[in-house]
């Protein structure tokens, strides 16, 4: 399967302080890796790295073959979707012209920039996928957090992206908020089935079925990587929260557990 990304032996550094040590990690079209670990384990730091926003102080990164540090960090951003749910907009865009935004990359539509028909058929396509029909016109200021979520994934789906980079989606959401999300995640890996997501969460009952992989970050380190069945078990997350943890899975869905100690 095509590599879309790939992270070899990477540390970063902040203030002298190590944040990520020896991460590696590669992700292939169509796989859906889940970024766990507790606060201030690294993951949005990781995250960053992986969507070519900062670089690494040591290690290297390539998306879709190309290295950070050889090629210009803009043109690599261009293959990533970043999903941020602190999008700074401030001004009452309409739904419809805040997903046109991702192809210009910017967070206010440009002056004079028009999108050509094909462009705005892909806009009204990913809104119906992400289950934004009939919000279109809504204005950002009145949409609910979840609607904003689902407008910025279909806004960071606009250019093609190869790969799409979640952080903490489902924060602040109720749970039908949640549930349309995560029912929204899943319709978009099947439409699209070689696009590759990462998802950052410190909660695995917002992990989505069609989850594949994922990568348990404690204190900058990789604890555990690799497919989901191998990698979720009780205890490498309880290592990896420092709890000693019950996992269970049904439908798809994972659900958790403190195990009372007796
Ligand atoms: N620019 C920076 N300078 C100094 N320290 C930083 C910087 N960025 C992040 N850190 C520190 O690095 C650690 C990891 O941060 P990061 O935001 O990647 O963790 P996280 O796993 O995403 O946490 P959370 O779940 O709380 O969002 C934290 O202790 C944070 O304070």
């Amino acid at each position: 399967m095509t590599e879309v990304l790939r992270a070899e032996h990477v540390h970063v550094v902040r203030e002298g302080r190590p944040i990520l040590q020896e991460v590696s990690l590669t992700v292939r079209a169509g796989e859906h890796w889940a970024l766990l670990g507790a606060n201030g384990a690294g993951k949005s730091t990781l995250l960053s790295l992986l969507g070519a926003l900062v670089h690494p102080t040591r290690g290297g990164v390539e998306v879709l073959g190309r290295r950070l540090g050889r090629v210009d960090l803009r043109d690599l951003r261009a293959y990533v979707g970043h999903v941020d749910p602190r999008h700074p907009l401030r001004s009452p865009l309409r739904a419809r012209q805040v997903v046109l935004t991702g192809l210009t990359n910017s967070v206010e539509p440009l002056p004079r920039w028009r999108p050509a028909p094909g462009q705005e058929e892909r806009a009204e396509r990913l809104m119906r996928t992400l289950g934004l029909a009939e919000h279109r016109e809504a204005r950002w200021p009145t949409l609910s957090q979840g609607q904003r979520a689902r407008t910025l994934i279909a806004r960071a789906l606009m250019p093609r992206p190869r790969l799409l980079l979640l952080d903490e989606p489902a924060t602040g959401l109720d749970l039908p908020g949640r549930e349309l999300l995560i029912e929204a995640l899943d319709g978009l890996r099947r439409e699209h089935p070689r696009l590759a997501t990462v998802l950052v969460t410190h909660h695995l009952e917002e992990l989505p079925p069609g989850t594949t992989h994922a990568l348990l970050l404690r204190e900058g380190r990789a604890l555990a990587q690799g497919l989901v069945g191998e990698v979720l078990t009780g205890d490498q997350v309880g290592k990896c929260f420092d709890l000693p943890l019950a996992l269970e899975r049904h439908g798809g869905r994972w659900t958790v557990s403190v195990r009372r100690r007796t």
